[in-house]
């Protein structure tokens, strides 16, 4: 049994996997951390790997001492990758992101591929066909948005999501709501037909926290698997055990 771990950077997801099925998977916050992988260990004792993929403030240091009862698989650079990465900065890319990349081109191969993780920030990674990393794009999510509006005005309310009634806001409220949530879904939506009209043949793979609520509103049809990274770092290392 393998536990993963995926610190974003607002939220801890973890599953434990037995083969390439999800026994049981959590949320949690980062000042849960300790606490929560304690319980999950005591409840699957043949957990014999921990593979963690971090991009928020947490550490290798917070994981070493469960080092004593599973091997731990802190994942970074360094490590084996089933992709050529172009990135023209490798070392500051995303290890999410790396992560993601991994698990498409494991589980999709030989085809083009676009992974849209909606979460704190939205991000587009692109795998060509020959299993080149090309890049992507990073973006405000969705719940930033409307932090981002109310933290730098004077006079914009932090709202809560809801469904916006039109595009034309004729409130504060539905404009900000217009705003966020239509803006949102355009913008991906533009982003998707861009890639469609420059490669023919490939598959959108679409997670993170707001990956179903937009999988919803999205004209392009794409299933949402907000399981896709955990899936991913489960993959990454089955490929790292087998290539290393
Ligand atoms: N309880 C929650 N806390 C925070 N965000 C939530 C929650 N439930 C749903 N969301 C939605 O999920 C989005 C954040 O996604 P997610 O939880 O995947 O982010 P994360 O944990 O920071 O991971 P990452 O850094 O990898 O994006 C927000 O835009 C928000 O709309
Ligand atoms: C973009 C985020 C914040 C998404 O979680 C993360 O992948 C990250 O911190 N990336 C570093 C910058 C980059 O990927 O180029
Ligand atoms: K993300």
């Amino acid at each position: 049994m393998v536990l993963t771990v995926d610190v974003g950077n607002t939220r801890i997801k973890a599953a434990v996997f037995e083969g390439s099925t999800v026994l049981e998977s959590f949320v949690f916050e980062k000042k849960e951390l300790e606490k929560k992988i304690k319980k999950i260990l005591k409840k699957f004792q043949n957990c014999s790997d921990l593979v963690v993929a971090s991009v928020g403030t947490i550490e290798k240091q917070s994981f070493l001492a469960f080092e004593k009862q599973l091997k731990l698989h802190f994942l970074s650079h360094e490590d084996v990758f089933p992709f050529v990465n172009k990135y023209a900065t490798p070392k500051t890319l995303g290890i999410d992101r790396m992560v993601l990349a991994a698990g498409a081109t494991l589980q999709y191969p030989n085809q083009n591929r676009l992974v849209i993780d909606a979460g704190t920030c939205i991000t587009y990674d692109f795998i060509d066909e020959n299993d080149q990393y090309l890049g992507g794009a990073i973006a405000p999510g969705l719940r930033l948005r409307y932090e981002s509006l109310h933290n730098f005005t004077a006079r914009l309310p932090l709202l809560d999501l809801e469904e916006p009634q039109s595009y034309i806001g004729n409130t504060t409220a539905q404009a900000i709501h217009s705003g966020v949530v239509n803006g949102f879904v355009y913008e991906i939506d533009g982003f998707i037909d861009e890639y469609r009209a420059n490669f023919s043949n490939f598959i959108i793979i679409l997670t993170g926290g707001d990956a179903d609520f937009l999988a919803k509103r999205l004209k392009n049809t794409i299933f949402a698997n907000s399981n896709f990274l955990l899936e991913s770092l489960n993959q990454t290392f089955q490929y790292k055990i087998n290539n290393d």
